[in-house]
């Protein structure tokens, strides 16, 4: 491997002196330890016990299972070695206060695809680092996140990571316990042939989803004209860094169901820390209309519609939002619907 740059030199070469800069780092890197430690916990599987076992309700309405809150007690710890003044996270319906002078705040999803972890399928880590503005800052929109990434806890561990300065992912070395850089700054491929959706809510999407997903199940004798796959691991995370690699985008759209008008994801530590990791891959981020870092939250616990990945893709899936839904209806004219949104 050519490229041997640890998460640590990388991050002192990106802060160099300026203060602001060194806060960000530490507070990442106090996110990596408690990865480095969940990591370990989530290789042993069921040895560790029933980590999917059912334990409460967190403030979003799901179902806490064991290592829900571990992995949110984990980073809390973690984070107390870092300048943080507060944490949003998934598990806690109240921002924890844990140095009020502080100049950063972090906002996380400790344990992303909860319903992965008696599978032994990947899960993770969600986080965005935001400035420390008082009682408002996690409804500041994701445009302000200082850095952002995630973790996943899959064959490898792996850190994805942006500072506002490219996207790069990183692999957890377990015989050093270093987290090292493999792929710098990723580009995301404009364009792709592969989507990712629960189709079993399908008769509750809008009209726009239907017939976006529609015009890709008609592959190549359909409007796009050319065959797609359609990936769904159920962990944002790990559909998320396939996505990173190879192209593609990633949908949770709003759909009819009780309880989904906003769709299923949470703005503040599952869209922002996506949004700007997508972004600076070169990908985007949208609700299926509005840039997801423009979005501003009314609160902590706020869901968002995810339409991110490929960027021609998303702004495509855009078009299908902004045009009257009669004119994109799921109608079997393909060709006449495919003039119209080509
Ligand atoms: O079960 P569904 O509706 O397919 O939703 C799966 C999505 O929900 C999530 O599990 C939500 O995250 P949590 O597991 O942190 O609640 C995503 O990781 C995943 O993409
Ligand atoms: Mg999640
Ligand atoms: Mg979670």
């Amino acid at each position: 491997m050519a490229d041997v740059t640890t998460l640590d030199a990388y991050l002192a070469g990106w802060a160099g002196d300026d203060a602001g800069r060194q806060a960000v780092s530490r507070t990442v890197t106090a996110m990596c330890e408690a990865g480095r430690t969940i990591a370990a916990i989530v290789g042993r599987g069921a040895l560790e016990g029933e980590m999917g076992a059912a334990i409460g309700g967190n403030a979003g309405g799901d179902t806490q299972k064991a290592l829900d809150l571990r992995t949110h007690d984990i980073c809390v710890e973690a984070l107390r070695a870092a300048p943080v003044a507060r944490v949003g996270s998934e598990e806690a319906d109240d921002v924890a206060i844990l140095d009020e002078a502080a100049p950063l705040a972090l906002a996380m999803d400790p344990l992303d695809g909860s319903s992965n972890i008696e599978t032994n399928v990947s899960i993770g880590t969600l986080f965005g680092v935001l400035p420390n503005i008082g009682e408002d800052t996690f409804l500041q929109p994701g445009s302000k996140q200082l850095a952002a990434g995630f973790i996943v806890y899959g064959p490898a561990t792996a850190l994805v990571l942006t500072v506002g300065a490219g996207t790069q992912i990183f692999m957890l070395d377990r015989e050093t316990g270093a987290f090292v850089r493999t792929h710098a700054d990723v580009r995301i491929p404009e364009t792709t042939k592969e989507y990712a959706i629960n189709a079993s809510n399908q008769r509750h999407w809008d009209e726009a989803m239907g017939a976006y997903v529609a015009d890709c199940l008609a592959g190549k004798d359909g409007p796009r004209e050319k065959n797609f796959n359609m990936r769904w691991v159920g962990s944002l995370v790990a559909d998320v860094f396939r996505i990173l690699i190879r192209g593609g985008v990633y949908l949770y759209p709003a759909d009819a169901r009780e309880g989904y008008a906003q769709g299923r994801l949470r703005l503040v530590y599952e869209c922002n820390p996506i949004a700007m990791v997508c972004e600076q891959a070169g990908g985007a981020a949208t609700d299926g209309q509005t840039r997801i870092l423009d979005l501003v939250p009314s609160k902590l616990h706020v869901r968002a519609p995810l339409v991110a990945g490929s960027a021609e893709e998303v702004e495509r899936i855009g078009r299908y939002y902004s045009k009257p839904p009669r004119q994109a209806s799921a109608s079997p004219l393909f060709a006449k619907r495919g003039l119209f949104l080509a």
